[in-house]
């Protein structure tokens, strides 16, 4: 089966339109301030509106408290909210309760002991995401153009979907697909042509080349 595939951190209406007519089921919207990708509440809400019923609207999140993501979902009412900080599974599970809505854990992965916290965060959350860790420096804890070895998920037995992020692009997402078997696959600075800016022939390029 094609694996599903999401594009992060889209800002304009060309790029988000490119998204979806190549065939996309998920675009993210970035909230994180320090982020060149990231949206005001008001820019995620016309983007959301625009690809509501067409691909799953996934509001990506770093460490953000109660209010900021209460103002996300009441503003911009996502299919899903990704959380990409330090949470700890505790507070997963109480976003998931109070927010309603699926979650999507992101995990840094550099060596096999990072896996050592999936069976927490499997437990109650609705999905892993598996990214790379941040290198040491980075303003940003995603959205880096960064991969890990993707043969440490080879073994990965998991109750809940996982989905492969880290330095994929139209180049290499099928080698990542064969070697992980992952049922879905992210990017974000892959198919840029810039920081912050995505490219619509990147993005064609990849949803082409994950789903071939
Ligand atoms: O993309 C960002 O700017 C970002 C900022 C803060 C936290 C996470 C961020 N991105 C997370 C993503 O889901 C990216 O798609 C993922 O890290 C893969 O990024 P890339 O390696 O650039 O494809």
């Amino acid at each position: 089966m094609a694996p599903l595939v999401k594009i992060c951190g889209l800002s304009t209406e060309a790029t988000l339109d490119a998204t979806l007519e190549a065939g996309a089921e998920r675009v993210g919207f970035v909230f994180f301030a320090r982020s060149p990708r990231h949206l005001t509440l008001e820019r995620a809400a016309v983007l959301a509106r625009r690809a509501r019923g067409r691909a799953a609207v996934v509001a990506l999140t770093v460490d953000a408290e109660d209010a900021a993501l209460d103002a996300i979902v009441g503003a911009v009412a996502p299919d899903m909210v990704q959380l990409h900080g330090r949470e700890t599974p505790e507070r997963v599970a109480a976003l998931r309760a109070r927010l309603g809505r699926p979650m999507v854990k992101a995990l840094g992965i550099a060596c096999a002991a990072d896996l050592d916290a999936v069976p927490a965060y499997a437990a109650v959350a609705d999905e892993i995401m598996f990214d790379a860790k941040p290198p040491k420096g980075a303003a940003l804890p995603g959205g880096n153009g960064v991969a890990f070895d993707w043969r440490l998920l080879a073994a990965l037995d998991l109750p809940v979907p996982f989905m492969l992020s880290g330095g994929l692009g139209p180049r290499n997402v099928g080698e990542a697909l064969r070697v992980t078997r992952a049922p879905a696959v992210d990017v974000s600075s892959g198919v840029e042509s810039a920081p912050g800016v995505k490219d619509p022939d990147l993005i064609a390029a990849f949803i082409r080349a994950a789903k071939s």
